[in-house]
């Protein structure tokens, strides 16, 4: 069955005042209008204010259903919730949570009192009375279980003893909570009892709003497993799930006034709710421009309803307000998040469990009416002798195996399956559990990462912030201002990290939990597989017909493939996690180089302003450094990483819709103004689609301080361009596309490097477009370095090589060009300080100063190429696709920015360049420059090229080739396949 799209229900229920509040005399502000809207009133304006006479003092919501103080508790369920019944015994899953503020009346709708039950019970009692009423043809089952989220750990109600549980992913991506105490349930009362029984286990304390607050999020999950009874086979177990949540409080813990324990607890529950509120965000604008990313993972609370939310679930919310003037702020924010989740879809399908040994049923009935045609056979053939008076009739009768002996040999048979399908069954659950233990290991190890990376980035922090202060005491007023600081004048520790070393903690308890849980389970998967084979070695003497033997045969068969499902499964999972934990590496390795270069950056200081002679070697292996910082290669690689990331994520790269037969007009049109023709080259870097989720907090604080990656200055980007074939492309997407990969200012200096594709704001079609494609062209971005230079050229700026620029000198008044001070305009040619200062110059009617032949020439050269002429350059040997050349390193593959653009140095006198050995190709345009004395070779030796005895240099290409042809004798070549 097609899964439907669904879109969350939204309520509001307005709370009568209660008489704290009328005691204080607060004015009803939210009031109902119709069925589906309210008014909230905002109590701080004056009316009579003459500077606001003109705002609207009300804020109107619509939301699905509303209901104020005289709504009963069954008004709501049927408007709400009573519609879930029949989809959740159909088998579709189910949600419904109550949202709102301390006191606005979360708990009464869902759990009311004995006069006045609340959606639970009733939503239960209409479960149970369809189920009595189909019960002649289905066999149902229900369970139930109920737990409580405080404080980021989960406890069982129904259990308390049993300590806290564990969030598991299962091998189909469900979320699981390991060890909960499952109970299964016939009628309403009995749930209710024991909702009652675990209610009272809830945390509630009292707070400045509510005498009974619940201080935890509360979740009661009922399970439904329906099959059909009776002569359908085929029929498959029907699972509907039922979540039934009552949140905790939402307000801030400024309006609670709480302290001390209510303010830690406040804290975790703002961090989920905070987090559910992100979810709700990026859900509601996914289906709008922004394509936005969904971070489940934040809290165990949205873990926990990612279904709800985001996956197979219909789902529904209830949010509560008070109507009171006191609690006008709450009463806003909810109205805000409950109007934002009117817009998140969900995508509902029944959950079919195919009984994977229902071939074994099927070969039970068969071998049965096989028998039983046998038995009919041989009858009608005696009746047919004893009809005709042929003798033997009797002795025929004997061949015949007898009824009771069939009937004998078929229960022994059927016991001996029984016994085997108990075995594999036992085998397969015990793989599938090691399975989600391997899983919530690697995800434990995940969360490890993610904390560390935290702690890490504090720890960084705290460096740079001693290092500041040593630097520039006159500033510890201002550093002071930055922060609050801790006792010996280190900055305190921010509430997230110290939650962070508390959650290592817990975190690394739970994996040696797991990693024993592990151990034991494979102790008991080896003794049932022995006892199994031991079985299998006992059935042949057994079986005494084909038939038998068939059946045996298949059920060992169908065990075979589950048992190969499972093992594909579990590789699929174990790859992914692998894939996420490489991502961690790579943001771990990603900070360490960071820090690194920032270390390296203060020691060059250092050694220049105490005027330390450095010993040639390591002078040159510092400018080695500072080129292939310069080049920004890692940077553009991180990109590329998570852009294939990203397409592999939405399948973008890999689901390739079939071409059509004639591109449309439109796609003609398209291509006119876009660099077609060319192909994406990317990395083979495949890694995980969530890697997102996994990065440490966006507010960490490292990363509030030092979001730039200032030693960095982007860079050129070898990119061809695939175009499908016959795909429309988007140009609009291919354009942002190019812009972003091309152009260095595709993402600003000072944010982070993009990681993601939607980060990067490359769309699905985008990265569709990228991957796919015939033709070749090639499409040479020049370098954000050369245009620097261009521009430097114009200005007439001396021009160090990028990390001496990114470092400033200290002797240098001037300010370098850093990637914090370019202006981030995206178009070729970009206006230059030099165009402009001429442009002034000729407005002013000056002339421009002369230039000197190489210099006009050279900036001739530096200007980047026109897309025009690419297209119809000849043909350069197409380059091997990404995923054609798996286990190639991507490097070779993105011509280091410094082979790709001069470095220009100009002397005291401005005239005076000087261009060192360097030289560009285009696929129609070349430039070269004049050999430096002393430039290190960039390109190894074969790429280069060679130079003879003579001083001659030989060019790697062969005669032929048109680079050759131009005339260049050092042009760069072709990266070798
Ligand atoms: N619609 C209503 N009609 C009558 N009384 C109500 C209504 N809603 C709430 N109340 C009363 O208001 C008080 C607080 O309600 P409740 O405990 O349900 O709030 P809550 O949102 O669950 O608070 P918390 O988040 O602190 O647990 C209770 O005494 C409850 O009986």
């Amino acid at each position: 069955m097609e899964p439907k799209d669904q879109q969350l229900t939204v309520a509001l229920r307005i709370r009568p005042l209660n008489d704290t509040e009328l005691e204080e005399g607060a004015a009803v502000i939210a009031h109902k209008v119709g069925d589906q809207m309210v008014v909230l009133m905002d109590p701080s304006e004056d009316p009579e204010d003459p500077l606001r006479t003109h705002r609207s003092r009300e804020k109107t919501f619509i939301f699905d259903v509303v209901f104020d103080q005289h709504a009963s508790q069954e008004d709501v369920y049927l408007a709400t919730t009573q519609q879930l019944v029949e989809g959740v015994l159909s088998g579709y899953n189910a949600t419904v949570f109550a949202y709102g503020p301390s006191g606005a009346g979360k708990t009464h709708t869902m759990l009311g009192m004995d006069t006045e039950p609340g959606i639970y019970l009733q939503m239960l009692s209409d479960l149970f009375q369809a189920i009595e009423e189909t019960r002649d043809n289905t066999d149902c089952s229900v369970s139930m279980s109920y737990l409580e989220i405080y404080n980021e750990v989960i406890r069982d109600l129904l259990s308390p003893s049993s300590g806290f549980l564990d969030l598991r992913e299962d091998s189909r991506g469900s979320i699981q909570i390991a060890g909960i105490t499952e109970v299964s349930t016939s009628n309403a009362q009995e749930i209710m009892q024991l909702l009652t029984k675990g209610n009272r286990q809830r945390t509630q304390e009292p707070t400045a709003t509510n005498k009974t607050s619940s201080r935890s999020h509360a979740v009661l999950q009922v399970t439904v497993r329906r099959r059909g009874r009776g002569a359908h086979l085929a029929e498959e177990v029907r699972v509907g799930r039922l979540f039934m949540v009552d949140l905790a409080g939402s307000e801030r813990a400024s309006q609670t006034q709480n302290q001390g324990k209510r303010m830690k607890e406040g804290a975790h529950i703002n961090r989920s709710l905070l987090a559910l509120g992100n979810c709700i965000n990026a859900l509601s604008e996914k289906g709008g421009s922004r394509a936005q990313y969904v971070n489940f993972r934040d809290s165990k609370l949205t873990r926990l309803l990612k279904d709800a939310l985001g996956g197979n679930s219909r789902t529904v919310m209830i949010a509560h307000i008070s109507p009171a003037s006191t609690h006008f702020e709450e009463s806003r924010t909810t109205l805000l998040y409950a109007y934002r989740a009117k817009n998140i879809k969900t995508r509902v399908k029944r959950n079919l469990l195919s009984m994977s040994y229902h071939i074994a049923q099927y070969m039970d009935v068969i071998s049965d009416l096989r028998g039983q045609i046998q038995r009919l056979k041989a009858k009608v053939e005696r009746q047919e002798r004893e009809r005709r008076g042929e003798p033997g009739g009797r002795d025929a009768q004997a061949t015949i195996p007898a009824p009771d002996a069939e009937e004998d040999s078929r229960l022994k048979m059927n016991r001996i399956r029984a016994q085997l399908i108990g075995a594999f069954k036992e085998q397969l659950e015990m793989r599938r559990s090691l399975v989600e233990l391997e899983n919530t290991n690697i995800e434990l190890h995940v969360d490890t990462s993610r904390h560390l990376l935290t702690i890490a980035d504090w720890e960084q922090e705290k460096t740079h912030h001693v290092t500041r202060r040593a630097r520039t005491p006159e500033k510890d007023e201002e550093v002071l201002e930055a922060g609050p600081e801790g006792d010996e004048g280190q900055p305190a520790e921010p509430h997230e990290v110290a939650l962070a070393r508390e959650e290592v903690n817990m975190l690394l308890a739970e994996q040696r939990k797991t990693a024993a849980l592990k151990a034991g389970l494979e102790q008991r998967l080896a003794s049932a597989k022995k006892k199994a084979s031991q079985m299998e070695e006992l059935l042949p003497a057994q079986v005494t017909s084909e038939d038998q033997r068939e059946a045996l045969r298949l059920l060992c068969r169908a065990h075979e493939l589950e048992v190969e499902n499972a093992e594909l499964q579990a590789h699929r999972l174990r790859g992914r996690s692998l894939l996420r934990q490489k991502d961690f590496l790579i943001q771990r390795c990603q900070q360490h180089r960071l820090l690194c270069e920032r270390v390296i950056r203060e020691q060059r200081r250092l050694i220049q302003d105490s005027g330390l002679v450095v010993p040639e070697a390591l002078e040159q292996q510092y400018r080695l450094f500072s080129r292939e910082l310069g080049a920004g290669t890692l940077n553009r690689l991180l990109l590329l990483h998570a852009v294939m990331a990203s397409s592999l994520h939405d399948g973008s790269a890999l689901n390739i819709s079939p071409p059509s037969e004639e591109p449309s007009r439109d796609q003609l049109d398209d291509r006119e103004d876009l660099p077609w023709g060319a192909q994406f080259e990317l990395p083979p870097t495949l890694l995980d689609p969530d890697s997102d989720s996994y990065r440490s907090s966006k507010a960490t604080p490292l990363k509030k301080l030092d979001k730039k990656d200032s030693l960095l200055p982007h860079s050129s980007l070898h990119i061809l361009l695939s175009p499908p074939a016959h795909e429309k492309p988007s140009s609009q997407s291919m354009k942002t596309l190019v812009s972003k990969l091309c152009s260095p200012a595709g993402w600003e200096p000072g944010t982070p490097t993009p990681r993601t594709a939607a980060e990067a704001g490359l769309s699905a079609q985008a990265l569709k477009e990228m991957a796919v494609g015939t033709k070749s062209i090639a499409l040479i971005a020049a370098t954000r370095r050369s245009r620097a230079q261009d521009r430097e050229g114009g200005s007439g700026r001396s021009s160090l090589h990028p990390a001496e620029e990114a470092a400033p000198d200290p002797k240098d008044p001037k300010p370098s060009v850093t990637p914090e001070t370019t202006p981030t305009d995206r178009k070729w040619p970009r206006a230059s300080p030099g165009r402009a200062r001429s442009a002034e110059r000729k407005a002013r009617g000056k002339p421009s100063p002369p230039l000197t032949r190489s210099v006009q020439l050279a900036t001739e050269k530096l200007q980047p190429p026109s897309t025009d002429h690419i297209a119809e350059s000849q043909p350069l040997p197409a380059l091997p696709q990404l995923s054609k050349s798996p286990g190639k390193s991507f490097l070779p593959a993105v011509p280091s920015a410094s082979k790709m653009k001069p470095s220009l140095r100009f002397h005291a006198d401005e005239s005076t360049l000087h261009v060192p050995e360097v030289s560009f190709t285009f696929p129609s345009a070349t430039w070269q420059s004049s050999p430096g004395p002393s430039r290190a070779p960039l390109l190894p030796r074969d790429i280069r090229g060679s130079m003879d005895s003579g001083g001659r240099h030989h060019s790697p290409l062969p005669p032929s080739h048109p680079c050759k042809r131009q005339g260049g004798s050092a042009k760069r070549p072709r990266r070798p396949k």
